[in-house]
């Protein structure tokens, strides 16, 4: 089976940017083994401290973003850091060349119940002349990503990668501690009957995606003429997985249930890398309004609505956007 580096190497990728890959992979391993110790790791549950977005943290959230942290501003390969779990932006290396945003445990929640959980990160290059410290350095839209990635720890530890050649599946050899390629092209359905939404938030959403899903409810009854599946991980990381895997449309729609927060999902964190990811499966990712990658962040915790997965369904939605 093929190995990780040598796959990137095919494709053109710089050693420095396999590095960079490689460096994230490292800390994801780490990551991979702690939460397979369950309880046994001693760090299930939550800290006493908040995010700067007023999420409650986790002991794991705090355990992967120190690992990465740590090891991404040790290595060199990078300008600056932002993480989900940061209050600010950290500069790196000022001679480095990429930048790197990344969610470092996507699906928290699901840690105590042993159920799926990931990592998911986005490199760029930094601006010739950026200074490392200035968090106007993240403000690049999402097509400028060189690469994205998620890894879900789930039953096997897998890799879902871009360097904007396609999306390759890679799954963790834990004997070894390799990431072998497992799917060379992932190849999203353009048609599906199968959705994940948070149904829960139905009557706060707007009326154009409560009429879409009520329609995808209506089955073979409703305008849409045949019946829809449901699916709902509460980890975008494993709903995009399936995503990749089998096609289908994932959606984290806008909601009226907090003002002050219309949107769930980060941009820079969540958006951006899965929208790579789902683009060069040959999927669709647009909030409604317009395609993700082609967002001009204005801050780093920005979030913005979220409808992805195979083309003809998120098309379909779209429509009732019009
Ligand atoms: O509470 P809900 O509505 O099920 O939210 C689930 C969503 O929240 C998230 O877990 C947010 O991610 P974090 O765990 O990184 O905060 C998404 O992965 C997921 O799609
Ligand atoms: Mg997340
Ligand atoms: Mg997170």
């Amino acid at each position: 089976m093929r190995r990780l580096p040598p796959v990137l190497f095919e494709d053109g990728c710089s050693r420095e940017l396999v590095s960079l890959i490689r460096t994230i992979l490292a800390a994801c391993k780490e990551i991979s083994f702690r939460v397979g110790q369950g309880a046994l790791s001693g760090v299930l549950g939550s800290t006493l401290d908040e995010n700067i977005q007023g999420e409650t943290q986790k002991k794991l959230d705090v355990l992967s973003n120190q690992l990465i942290k740590d090891i991404l501003l040790e290595s060199g390969y990078v300008k600056a850091i932002a993480s989900e779990e940061e209050d600010y932006t950290v500069a790196g290396n000022p001679n480095a060349k990429y930048i790197v945003s990344f969610d470092p445990l996507d699906g928290s929640s699901n840690t105590d119940i042993n159920s799926l959980v990931g990592t998911i990160f986005s490199i760029m290059e930094a601006p010739e002349g950026s200074d490392p410290a200035d968090p106007a350095i993240f403000m690049q839209p999402g097509k400028n990503q060189i690469a994205a990635g998620y890894v879900l720890y789930g039953p096997s530890t897998t890799l879902a990668l871009s360097t904007g050649k396609g999306t390759r599946i890679f799954t963790l050899d834990k004997t070894h501690g390799s990431f072998l390629l497992t799917e060379d092209f992932a190849k999203i359905p353009v048609d599906t009957q199968e959705f994940a939404v948070n149904a829960s938030n139905q009557r706060h959403w707007q009326p154009a995606m409560k009429e879409y899903i009520a329609d995808l409810l209506a089955g073979t009854e409703g305008p849409r003429g045949k019946n829809f599946n449901m699916r709902w991980i509460a980890a975008m990381v494993g709903d995009v997985h399936r995503v990749l895997c089998r096609g289908g449309l994932f959606t984290y729609p806008a909601d009226t249930k907090n003002p002050e927060k219309p949107y769930k999902l980060r941009l820079l964190y969540e958006a951006n890398p899965m929208a790579m990811l789902v683009e060069q499966a040959g999927g669709l990712a647009h909030t409604g309004e317009e395609r993700i990658l082609d967002i001009q962040p204005n801050a780093i915790h920005q979030r913005v609505a979220v409808i992805l997965g195979s083309k003809n369904e998120v098309e379909a939605c779209l429509n009732y956007h019009k």
